[in-house]
């Protein structure tokens, strides 16, 4: 039993383990994400970040392990039904309905959500600054892929967040556009008080950002901590540089 609201409470994840088959994507993983708070997770390529987004908003089923959002099991749940409890995810790509127009498909992710035209009201200072409502009448499918990734951005707080999973949100973005993620999770954050989970291979948006991160590598949590001192450590950096391997490192010391 539960004595947590599970719209304002922590989100859990207590030892998870996915697995494709004999392809252990991910092995006995925990972290825990404070409501309004904001957690970093990096890895290499492959290291199982999606697949931890698309578990925690009930689109794969975990092989073991519980996540918990106030304590209600939401893993395996289905995603209308975490949409709704406030556990909101974006997409490593652009996801906005394409032949429609801004306007169109914000009022369509505000009638997914059963939000009403509120929302938008509050929207809209970001849509301004990101350049979305000067270009409110045109087809989505058009908009230069900065505007089409800060259009879904901007998507997934309709339905009004408590928790948000960023899948690699400056992913094909310019180095020029990046500061606009600074201004969406901080306006997320102030405007909606919610929790962040930020998956991203940006180091330079990581550090900004997030107080504290995550490190995945080969299906394991390998480091937790404040950026500049994880970052640091020999383990992820060869996890992430993919260097020699630790007896070839050890034979060199030996011989050195
Ligand atoms: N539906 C699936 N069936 C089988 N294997 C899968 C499936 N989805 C993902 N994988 C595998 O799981 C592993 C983790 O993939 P995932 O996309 O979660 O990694 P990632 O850390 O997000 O990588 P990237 O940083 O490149 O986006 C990869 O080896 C991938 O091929």
């Amino acid at each position: 039993m539960s004595f947590e609201n599970p719209s304002t409470g922590a989100l859990k994840a207590d030892h998870i383990s996915k697995a494709f088959g004999g392809l252990k994507v991910f092995n006995d993983v925990s972290f825990t994400l404070q409501p309004g708070g904001l957690l970093g997770v990096i890895g290499p390529n492959g290291a199982g970040k999606t697949t931890m987004i698309n578990i925690i908003s009930g689109r794969l089923r975990l092989s073991s392990g519980e996540v918990t959002l106030g304590g209600t099991r939401v893993d395996g749940r289905p995603v209308y039904e975490n949409t709704s409890r406030g556990l909101v995810r974006s997409f490593q790509q652009t996801a906005t309905f394409h032949g429609y127009t801004i306007e169109d498909n914000l009022l369509s992710a505000l009638r997914f959500s059963k939000s009403d035209l509120s929302i938008l009201e509050r929207l809209m200072p970001l849509l301004d600054q990101f350049g979305l409502k000067a270009n409110w009448g045109r087809n989505a499918e058009i908009l230069p892929y900065g505007l089409q990734k800060m259009l879904g951005l901007t998507m997934a707080l309709a339905a009004r967040p408590k928790m948000l999973l960023l899948d690699e949100p400056a992913a094909g973005l310019e180095k020029s556009e990046r500061d606009n993620i600074d201004t969406y999770v901080r306006f997320a954050r102030e405007e909606f008080g919610c929790g962040v989970l930020l998956v991203e291979h940006d180091m330079e948006l990581i550090k900004r950002l997030c107080p504290s991160i995550i490190v995945l590598d080969g299906g394991r949590l390998i480091a937790e901590g404040a950026p500049a001192e994880v970052l640091s450590y020999p383990h992820v950096i060869n996890a992430y540089l993919g260097g020699a391997d630790e007896n070839e490192e050890d034979a060199d010391a030996q011989h050195s």
